[in-house]
């Protein structure tokens, strides 16, 4: 057992997915006593056995050195703490044809911590929520309880997790000064970046906003394509030409935005404003990219059904999460039309659809779709070119990341066709 020097404060860590198992065993290897608590008791299972599946660096070695270091106990039920830090799903829910953050996951985990929680205590959200949420959840807290409550929305990439959950500045938002400082306290024992202090509404608001700029980005990004597709030119190199302004920046554009934050964040901007217009116009238009890529499709193939294989389910390059992925309605999309689709795709811990192997996935394929950008795909060999060609039905790829190695590709005998090329066949 690796000893770390015990801080004296004990921390409950409640949800250990994505973002709670991270945050958990780095409090531990610095110094806290930790109470991991997942409601799925084969998660926890999997966290004791380290048998969970990640694709976040270095991530499985950091759990093992907090559960060796003595800091990190993981259970299905809280226990009593200084400080709980809550980590759960905040999901988009549709009511009446709009869509609005599905609190219940924080509802049940507030009504869970209950019990245990004593006068003094800290508890700190980092869950995404709509703006008002904290305060609102102090309210009802400090009914019973003198209770410090603070927001800390979590920023870190999926990707690149570990370094940014040390790096990256934090925005921490208390419903008084006192909380905020003390939650302060809890992240700059590990933190390298700075940490500021503000109200929670405003905490809040700056974790949606910063999402939100970013899908309204990608989304001028996905109307460039879109229209570069409708006047004929190549909206790839439109970008890469247009980016050399010194004050251009235009993002990539793709098949759609996915995740659990990007594409359902800026909801919840929508769902507490009457003058989110141009918020909800990009959400929109990103959710009407995967259609637009089964039109190209159609077009492509010059027919209405036939055999796709996908490359890529996962929401983008190199994770492992598939939720909300784009992949998930380009797939529904052409199955709902009759088209016999087959998804391979290595990386995803899971996916509604099935997935097969690579030479099931492309046997007597009329096209191959690339939806996400794994290393793999962009270092397919020649060798490994010529078997898929000797395998499908049609030598035609349609790429909608912009990521393979199209010289490649073609001297493997494909038609090469990339999102927002301008050319439809
Ligand atoms: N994934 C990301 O990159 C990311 C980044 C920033 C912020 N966030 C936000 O962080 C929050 C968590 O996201 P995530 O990706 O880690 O989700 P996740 O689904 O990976 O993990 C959530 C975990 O919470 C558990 N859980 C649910 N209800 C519980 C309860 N009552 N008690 C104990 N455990 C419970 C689930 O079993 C699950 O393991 C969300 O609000 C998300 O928007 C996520
Ligand atoms: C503001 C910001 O940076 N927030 C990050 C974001 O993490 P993420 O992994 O969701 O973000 P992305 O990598 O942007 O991917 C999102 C989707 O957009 C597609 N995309 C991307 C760039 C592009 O040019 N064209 C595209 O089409 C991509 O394929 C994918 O589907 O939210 C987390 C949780 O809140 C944050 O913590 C994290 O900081």
């Amino acid at each position: 057992m690796v000893k770390v020097e015990k801080n004296g404060k004990k921390v409950c860590v409640i949800g250990l997915g994505y973002i709670g198992l991270p945050t958990a065993s780095m409090l531990a290897i610095h110094g806290f006593e930790v109470i991991g608590v997942d409601i799925n008791e084969k998660r926890v299972e999997e966290i004791k056995e380290l048998s969970f599946k990640t694709t976040e660096k270095d991530l499985v070695t950091l759990v093992r050195g907090a559960i060796n270091s003595g800091n990190l106990k993981v259970q299905a039920t809280p226990d009593k703490a200084d400080v709980f830090i809550i980590c759960v799903p905040t999901p988009c829910i549709e009511n009446n044809g709009e869509k609005r953050c599905d609190l219940s996951y924080l509802d049940k985990a507030i009504e869970n911590i209950k019990p245990y929680l004593e006068d003094g205590n800290l508890i700190i959200i980092e869950s995404t929520i709509p703006p008002g949420t904290t305060d609102e959840i102090y309210e009802s807290l400090s009914k019973d309880k003198k209770v410090y409550v603070a927001h800390c929305p979590e920023r870190v990439l999926p990707g690149n997790i570990l370094k940014e959950l040390v790096e990256n500045d934090r925005v921490i938002g208390g419903v008084d000064k006192k909380s905020a400082e003390m939650a302060k306290e809890i992240y700059e024992s590990f933190v390298t970046g700075e940490i500021y202090l503000t109200d929670a509404k405003t905490a809040e608001m700056v974790k949606l906003m910063e999402n939100t700029y970013r899908d309204v980005n990608i989304a001028l990004a996905n109307e460039f394509a879109k229209i570069s597709e409708e006047i004929g030119i190549n909206v790839w190199e439109a970008i890469e030409l247009a980016n050399k302004h010194p004050r251009v920046n235009i993002l990539k554009p793709g098949p759609g935005v996915g995740g659990h934050c990007i594409s359902i964040d800026p909801w919840f901007i929508v769902e507490k404003s009457k003058n989110a217009k141009l918020i909800r116009t990009a959400r929109e238009l990103n959710d009407s990219m995967p259609l637009f890529v089964v039109e190209k499709i159609k077009k492509i193939i010059k027919k209405d059904n036939g055999k796709v294989a996908i490359f890529g389910v996962t929401y983008k390059g190199n994770v492992d999460d598939t939720r909300e992925s784009p992949a998930e309605k380009v797939v529904g999309k052409l199955m709902d039309e009759g088209f016999d689709v087959k998804c391979y795709d290595k990386y995803a811990r899971d996916f509604v659809y099935p997935l097969f192997n690579l030479d099931e996935a492309v046997d007597g394929a009329d096209i191959i779709i690339v939806l996400a950008e794994h290393d793999e795909y962009k270092n397919f060999s020649e060798d490994e070119m010529k078997h898929i060609a000797s395998k499908v039905k049609n030598k035609i790829i349609l790429d909608t990341k912009n990521i393979i190695n199209r010289d490649l590709w073609e001297k493997a005998g494909f038609k090469v066709y990339v999102l927002g090329d301008g050319k439809n066949a």
